[in-house]
């Protein structure tokens, strides 16, 4: 019932305008499903290649495609190996992760509309557990998705006290709100960013004052417990010939950056950093791991790229308790869910996460919830964020 028949590719558009791949997947009995690839702009030294969108759908037309007619969509491990045969490569540099991620989801998509069931369902299984992620919503950001903001790309709301999926996700569009009052109130003037949060012209230290102020005026209003998280991106603030991490004029050590990422944890009580440290430093990452990480999720994305190999040998040097997973850095949703299974193995909390550039596809609520995933991190307004939010919604409702 669900062997693919066919595989359609073709570019849409991404959030930033730019070409992206969308894939079809239809099989024999009628099944159909859609998925579109996201792209990064502060992305991982080490994640699977994105090729230009136009190149990408060429070169997966030609090697792809005829493999995965016959291929049941419904053995997501044999669609994904199909694609990996198709590539040849480690990282999807032949075909591009792009259309491979594409058409992985599609497939999924297929499968389960053949099945008549939710996606989340056919990804989880009958014994999926039975929580709904915390969404960390990006409020204010700078860094590779907005020029002259904040050095620190992105400060997420973390509504950790909230009693549903639904009220967890207003209070993110509430502290998202607030932000803009705090600001106005300081008259300072915001643009938005890449994924929708606030840029304004300000430095780090009052950014998180005007985040800390937003998240008390919310907290109070909702009456439960709202703390906020950074993504440091910090390869991007890191300049490997000075070997230090650059904030304007100012540079730091990797000491003096574990330091000051400890401070902050204990000053404004964060809930969670991303990738605070280099990818290439997983022993800065053990010690401020070791420091703060029984207060704190420290998240690896650059650092992992939901990359198994890279996980483990984070999990071998101590580094980080949490990992990033975004199926377009390792280009299928196999590949996600080893990550996912490793890192639950093992004790890591897992964040299911969107990328800056982004499309209305839908898959990564359903995989936050088909894994179990504490977290997911996709965005606040917008609506190529909020396609994802009121997804979550509607599958707390549909699950219940
Ligand atoms: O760094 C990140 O976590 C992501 C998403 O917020 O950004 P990008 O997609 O640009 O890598
Ligand atoms: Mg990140």
């Amino acid at each position: 019932m669900t062997r693919i028949t066919s595989v359609s590719l073709r570019r849409v558009l991404d959030s930033r305008g730019n070409p992206t791949v969308e894939a079809d997947v239809l099989t024999e009995s009628g099944g159909f499903g859609r998925g579109a690839a996201p792209s990064g702009a502060s992305t991982g030294e080490y994640e699977a290649i994105e090729l230009p969108a136009s190149e990408s759908i060429a070169k997966a037309r030609e090697h792809a495609v005829p493999r995965l007619e016959g291929v049941y969509a419904g053995d997501q491990r044999a669609v994904d190996n199909a694609l990996r045969g198709a590539d040849g490569t480690d990282d999807f540099s032949a075909i591009g992760a792009n259309s491979a991620v594409a058409i992985s989801m599609a497939a999924a998509k297929a499968a389960a509309d053949v099945l008549g069931a939710p996606l989340y369902q056919h990804l989880g299984g009958a014994f999926r557990g039975e929580n709904f992620p915390i969404p960390l919503g990006n409020v204010v950001g700078g860094g590779e998705h907005a020029k002259e903001a904040t050095h620190i790309q992105e400060f997420l709301a973390a509504p950790v006290g909230a009693p549903s999926v639904s009220e967890a996700v207003f209070a993110n569009a509430a502290v998202h709100a607030a932000v803009a009052d705090v600001l106005d109130e300081r008259g300072v003037p915001a643009a938005k960013g890449d994924e929708g949060a606030w840029a304004p012209p300000i430095s780090d230290a009052e950014a998180f004052e005007v985040v800390d102020e937003a998240v008390d005026r919310v907290e109070e209003e909702v009456g439960f417990e709202i703390r906020f998280g950074l993504d440091m991106a910090a390869a991007e603030l890191f300049d490997d010939d000075a070997e230090a991490y650059v904030y304007g004029d100012e540079t730091k050590s990797a000491d003096e950056q574990i330091e000051y990422v400890a401070g902050l944890v204990d000053e404004y009580d964060l809930a969670y950093v991303e990738d605070p440290l280099d990818e290439n430093d997983y022993e800065a990452f053990a010690e401020l791991t070791d420091r703060v990480g029984d207060r704190t999720l420290i998240c690896g994305d650059d650092l992992f790229v939901t990359n198994v190999e890279r996980l483990q040998d984070g999990i071998d040097a101590g580094a980080a308790n949490s990992i990033l997973i975004k199926p377009n850095q390792i280009g299928t949703l196999s590949d996600a869910f080893d990550a996912v299974e490793l890192a639950a193995r093992n004790g890591y909390e897992t964040v299911i996460s969107h990328r800056s550039g982004e499309t209305e596809d839908t898959t990564i609520a359903h995989l936050a919830v088909a894994t179990d995933a504490g977290y997911i991190k996709t965005g606040t307004v917008g609506g190529e964020r909020t396609a994802k939010l009121n997804e979550l919604v509607r599958i707390a409702d549909d699950a219940v």
